[in-house]
């Protein structure tokens, strides 16, 4: 196989809180994450010359081995020592350091696409062990779907899969760096009523009940203690969300993207219209849950 056509998927955090601040500076989690069908497309083809190029639509993305897509390539070359070279396309649609895994989704396709093309013969827990290496939620994105993370990410359970419904994904026009928002929680002074109701969450999952996940879910994600005083745009956006009949509205990661759940589609589509009068969001999806875990390539 010489070329391979990929699509790397979206993340949201159905919930997310963080336990303690490690000693290695890396914090302890435990959260659910959503797979849904916004995805960046990555073209990988053999090339005889040596080397990893890297080409993407975005001129502001790093385009060497700064790149995660470089990083995972990288990664797989150095250890099996492969032949030759590889060039990755990179089109991106995910909306960048947005809090919906983004980068991470890239590198795990990447490491998903070369163990396939290169006959590799790793498992998808060996990509895991692999992807975890370039970020935390690197080996969450190659597993897809509906699962519970935590350690830093990286220790995963399949969860029920999230009830079809429909999600609006909104990212205001700024950026907000993981790092900053992480350093800025100060997770062992956060008092027991600002951590998220988890286990609430997982009830309404394992229920199937929509209605009760959302209830859970208010206030679901601890990091917007960090980032809605910081940035008043994401409550805007998560009340526009609400009075428009979101069963709730929350920020997805580290953010800033905010995400409504909807029952109803016109209802999501006439919520979609409200915000893109508003001007609040630069970039808006309407988007449904993906959980199957048939590869797409
Ligand atoms: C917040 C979350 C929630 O899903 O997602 P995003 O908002 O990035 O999408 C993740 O925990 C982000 O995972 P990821 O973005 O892969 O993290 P990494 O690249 O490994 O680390 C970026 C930075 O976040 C901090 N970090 C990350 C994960 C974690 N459990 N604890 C941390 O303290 C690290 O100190 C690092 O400086
Ligand atoms: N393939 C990539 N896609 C997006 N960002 C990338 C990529 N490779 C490296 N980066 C860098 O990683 C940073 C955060 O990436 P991203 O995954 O979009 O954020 P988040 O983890 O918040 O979802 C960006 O600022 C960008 O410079």
């Amino acid at each position: 196989m010489d070329k391979i056509q990929l699509k790397a998927l979206a993340k949201i955090n159905l919930g997310l809180d963080v336990l303690r601040r490690r000693e290695d500076g890396y914090h302890d989690v435990r959260m659910i994450m959503q797979t849904v069908r916004i995805f960046d497309r990555i073209q990988l083809v053999k090339q005889e010359r040596e080397g990893i190029r890297v080409r993407t639509n975005l001129y502001y993305l790093p385009a060497n081995e700064n790149n995660l897509v470089y990083k995972a390539a990288n990664l797989l070359f150095e250890e099996f020592d492969l032949r030759g070279g590889i060039s990755i396309d990179l089109r991106k649609y995910i909306p960048v350091a947005a809090g919906m895994a983004g980068g991470s989704s890239d590198a795990a396709a990447v490491l998903y696409g070369l163990n396939r093309m290169y006959g590799l013969g790793l498992s998808l827990e060996q990509l895991m062990e692999r992807g975890v290496k370039i970020g935390a939620d690197v080996p969450y994105c190659l597993m897809r779907g509906t699962a519970l993370a935590e350690g830093i990410g990286e220790k995963l359970t399949p969860l029920p899969a999230m009830p079809p419904c429909n999600i609006l994904v909104a990212k205001p026009g700024i950026s907000v760096s993981t790092k900053f928002v992480y350093e800025n929680l100060h997770a062992n002074d956060l008092k027991p009523e600002q951590h998220p109701d988890i286990d609430a969450i997982l009830e309404g999952l394992r229920h199937q009940d929509i209605r009760e996940m959302a209830e859970g879910l208010k206030n679901g994600n601890v990091l917007e203690t960090v980032t809605v005083p910081a940035y008043p745009v994401i409550q805007q956006i998560k009340d526009t969300m609400e009075e428009q009949g979101a069963a709730v509205a929350l920020m997805s990661g580290s953010g800033p993207t905010v995400f409504g759940i909807y029952e109803d589609r016109m209802q999501a589509r006439r919520a979609m219209s409200a915000i893109r009068k508003s001007r609040l969001a630069k970039q808006l999806f309407l988007t449904t849950p993906y959980n199957n875990n048939r590869r797409n390539s």
